[in-house]
This record gives C-alpha cells, structure tokens and sequence, in this order.
C-alpha cells in the first residue's frame, strides 16, 4: 500500500474559498501516529483573521449555493458520496495514520461518513413547507423553509470524517455554506474531505477548512454576525463556552457533547447478546466514543456469570496494536493525557475497593497503548461513575431492583446514549421510557446510523445530527401571511 503522504488526498493545507493555503503566520500544527510518535505531517495552523476570510467567502458563496435547486444541491452531494466510497481505502489510512483507529475500523467510518452525504441528498429534495387554513377569506396563511446561511462547524478526533460530514452534508444540503475548525489531532480527514469536495463540484466558498488555533478561530466565529449557526462536537466545557459565545449574536447552536453511558443487563437478558453488545458499545475506537458504555449496571442474581463470560469475550476477541496490523481491534489511544485518565480511573476504582478482572495497566507494546480491563463491584463513589472515561475500561456495577437500576442509570449530568437487555415487554417500556437519555440501544450496543437523531439532552447536549431532524437544525422556518383583497370591483 502506498505512503499516506502519497497519497493525492492527503493536503498539507487549509482550504479557503476554494483555494490550499498556509498560515499567515506560516505556524504549522505537527501532527503524529498515535501508534508510534513519528510525525505524519504538517498542518498550517490558522487564526482569526484567516477564519474571517473564510466566513467572507461562505458569505460570498451563499447566494449562488442557496439558489440552485434542491436537485442540483442533492446531485453534488451524492457525487461526493461515491468518490468518498471510491477512495475508501486512501481515506482509511490517512485516518488510522492519524488518529489510531484499526484501519477496517476506519473504512468503516468513511462509509458511515460517506452515508451521511446519502442519506442528505435525499433529504434535500424533501425540504416542504406548509399551507394553514386561514381565519378569514382574504387571507392566506403559507410557511415556508428557508437555509440559516453561514455555518461555523468544530469537530472532534475520535470520528475525524463522519463529524464532518454530520454536519456539512446536513447544512449543504439545506442550502447553507460552512466553515470547520477540524481537531489538531486529526485535520488530515478534514481536508482529504476537502479535496474531494472539489472533485464533486461543491462551489468555491461552500466548504472551507481552517485547522488551526482553536480559542481564536471559535471566537472569529460567534464574534461575527454574518456566521447565523454554530455547530460542535466534542467535550462540555467547551460545549458550554461556544454557547455562551453564540449569543452575542444569538446563533442558532448544536452541541454533541460528553456521555456517561450505562449499559443495564437485567436478570431475564440474553447474556451473550449483552456480551456481544457490551464489547461492540465499549470497545468501538477503544472506548473513545462519547457513546461508549461508561457503566454496566448489571442484576446482581446474573453478575458472576455476565462478569465471566465479558471477560472471556474480551480475552479471546480483544487485539491490541498498531491500527494497520492485521487482526487488530484495539489501536492505540489518541494521546498521553487520554492514558493517563484510563490509568487514574483503574487506580482510583480499586483504591475504592473495585476487584480488577482483566487488564489494569498499559500494554506491553508501550506508547499510547492500553490493555482492555475490567473491573467489578464498582460503586458511585468511584471516578468511573460520574466521570467519561473515554478508554478500554469496563466497570461493572451492581444492582438488586428494576427501580434501584433506574436511579443508579440516570444518577448523572451527562444524557447521550443508554443501553440496555431485557426481554421483558413491560420492562422493555418501562425502562426506555424512564432512562434520561436522548437515545436508547435495547438489546443491542450499536445504534449509530445517519437515518436516526443523534444527540443528548441535559450536559450532553442540545440538537439532532442525522435523520429528518438533523436537517431542521439549518433551516429557519418563514411564514407567509398573504392578503387577496377584497373581491368587490
Ligand atoms: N457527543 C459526541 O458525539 C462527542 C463528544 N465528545 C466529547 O469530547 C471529549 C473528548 O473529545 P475532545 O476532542 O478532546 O474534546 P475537545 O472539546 O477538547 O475538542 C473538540 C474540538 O474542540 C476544539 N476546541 C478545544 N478547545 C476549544 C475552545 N476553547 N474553543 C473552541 N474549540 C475548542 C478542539 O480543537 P483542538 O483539537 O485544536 O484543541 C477540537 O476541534 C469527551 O468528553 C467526549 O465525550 C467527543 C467526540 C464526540
Ligand atoms: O463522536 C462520537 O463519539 C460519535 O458521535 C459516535 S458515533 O456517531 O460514531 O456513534
């Protein structure tokens, strides 16, 4: 296979107006191979002033792109579909190159991003309005959907393409232009997009990349009133800071943000499919995915025999290494503060008592690697209970009642996925429908696809991603009030 860097998608360049540029400064972001340190490339680390030009050219951009008709808009979109399909496996090492994940577990992503572009040009052509009855004869009551214009997107490193095109198919669809602030880490995803971008036909100034300074970018974007829509993913705290910044010109906002996931096995579950889905939703991207199970909240009369049987999947189907090594399922985690946060939570955990399982320590190849561990008898005093650990750890809680389980499951700020195993019909209804969470996985660990609403409620976050609703978070809704006149002479 060739070099990453041979490869024509991988650009050392920010994208502006559809132009490849450097920094003003000439500052460049070093970017490495989480799997081994080695710097894969250089990225042009941007600031405000850069991000003001581009906002100017998806301002400039935004007439000609809401103009063309839906079909146009869809066409474009779905010829950025298949190239990303068509270049699959290029876009799949650029990712595992920068961001660690298995390279299978990477083209998997591109076609989870690609089917967000699917998926939105679809959606595109079904963008209706509305004609109310009117109270009086010479009215006419019509709504009408109109795009929320120029997009400012900042986007995480655990999902370095789908969080893209989450947001971008969705706002380009709509007739909207966007600028994204990729994540240092990641950026080369960011603008092999970008380069692809162009090969569909996407106008110049629709989409614009700008990696670089985080704080000042973000701010060129909620300082400016032409920017009508901020969209984030990543964690609270910053969340919560765009948020505060959006108002100045009250921007309309979505935050994927942070999730404390938990995962309840009930005594009436089907243990191996709970097996199946507790490796799938904890060990996805080595448990850095904000809708990992952060907790198993397991019924105490099934907890020795569920505990067991996770270890053994994870003994047997667990693989560690670098992301481009046959068989490999675990790559390495995305940076030194992400492993020490996995060490912390272990240490803090058994220091409370916790029994370790499995695993405990970093992984023999070193580096960023960890080994997956489990834990039981775990408690809410531990970090693991209220923190994300956002790596390979499995903490098993206990639990005696249906009601003590809700209480333990919803004991926490965070509200984005939830899961749990029951084949109980009533328990079923009971639970989806008491857990405070924006989604629920029932008898499955994976719910992620671009036809359902992805988001939270509570600090998870405000908003859906995917689905119809996905496409409302950039349109404003108009209502036409139209008066005929009399109809004497
Ligand atoms: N809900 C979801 O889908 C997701 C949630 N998350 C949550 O985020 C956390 C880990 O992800 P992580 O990427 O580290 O989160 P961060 O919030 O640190 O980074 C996310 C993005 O925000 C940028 N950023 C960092 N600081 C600021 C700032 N002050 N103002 C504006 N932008 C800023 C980063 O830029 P730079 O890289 O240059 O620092 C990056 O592009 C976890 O809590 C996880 O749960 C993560 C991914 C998805
Ligand atoms: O950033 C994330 O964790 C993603 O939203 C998870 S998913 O959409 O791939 O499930």
């Amino acid at each position: 296979m060739q070099s990453v860097k041979e490869s024509a998608l991988f650009r050392p360049f920010a994208y502006i107006d559809g132009n490849w540029v450097a920094a003003d400064s000439g500052e460049q972001i070093d970017v490495d191979n989480p799997a081994n340190g080695e710097i894969l490339g250089r990225m042009p680390r941007l600031g405000g002033a850069e991000t003001e030009r581009a906002i100017e050219a998806a301002e400039a951009a935004l007439p000609g792109w809401r103009n063309h008709t839906a079909l146009e808009r869809a066409d474009i979109l779905m010829k950025w579909y298949e190239l990303m399909l068509e270049h699959k496996d290029e876009l799949a090492a650029i990712m595992t190159a920068e961001q660690g994940k298995p390279v299978k577990e990477a083209a998997g992503e591109i076609v989870y991003a690609a089917s967000f572009m699917r998926w939105f040009a679809e959606e595109a052509r079904r963008i209706y309005g509305d004609t109310i009855p009117a109270a009086n004869t010479r009215q006419r009551i019509v709504v009408t959907k109109q795009p929320v214009g120029v997009v400012g997107a900042i986007t995480p490193w655990n999902f370095p393409s789908s969080m893209i095109t989450r947001k971008a198919a969705a706002a380009l669809a709509a007739g909207c232009t966007i600028v994204i602030k990729p994540a240092s880490q990641t950026p080369f995803s960011a603008t092999a997009l970008a380069a692809l971008a162009e090969q569909a036909g996407v106008p110049r100034g629709v989409f614009n990349v700008v990696p670089g300074k985080a704080s000042e970018i973000a701010k060129a974007m909620t300082d400016s009133s032409v920017v009508r829509k901020v969209t984030f993913t990543g964690s609270t705290e910053v969340g919560s800071s765009l948020m505060a910044n959006a108002a100045q010109h009250i921007q309309k906002i979505s935050l994927e943000l942070g999730g404390n996931a938990p995962f309840l096995v009930f005594e009436d579950a089907d243990l191996d499919a709970a097996v199946e889905g507790a490796i799938a939703s904890k060990f996805r991207n080595a448990g850095q995915t904000c809708v990992c199970t952060n907790r198993f909240l397991v019924q105490s009369s099934v907890i020795n025999a569920f505990s067991e049987k996770l270890a053994a999947a994870m003994n047997s189907e667990l693989k560690v290494g670098d992301g481009f090594e046959d068989g490999v399922n675990i790559g390495p985690l995305i940076d030194g503060d992400a492993v020490a946060k996995v060490t912390d939570h272990i240490k803090d955990a058994t220091d409370k008592g916790a029994q370790l399982l499995l695993g405990g320590h970093e992984h023999s190849l070193g580096g960023r690697f960890f080994s997956p561990t489990l834990i039981s008898h775990a408690t809410p005093e531990m970090k693991v209970a209220s923190e994300e650990t956002f790596g390979p750890l499995a903490a098993v809680f206990p639990f005696e009642t249906e009601e003590e389980a809700m209480r333990l499951a919803n004991d926490t700020q965070f509200g984005l996925a939830s899961y749990f195993y029951s084949k109980d019909l009533g328990r079923v209804w009971r639970v989806a429908e008491a857990l405070e969470y924006g989604m629920v996985g029932i008898n499955t660990g994976l719910i992620s696809n671009a036809s359902a609403p992805f988001g939270g409620v509570k600090a998870s976050g405000l908003g859906r991603e995917g689905s119809k609703y996905g496409l409302d978070e950039y349109l404003e809704t108009k209502y036409l009030c139209i008066d005929l006149g009399t109809n004497e002479g």
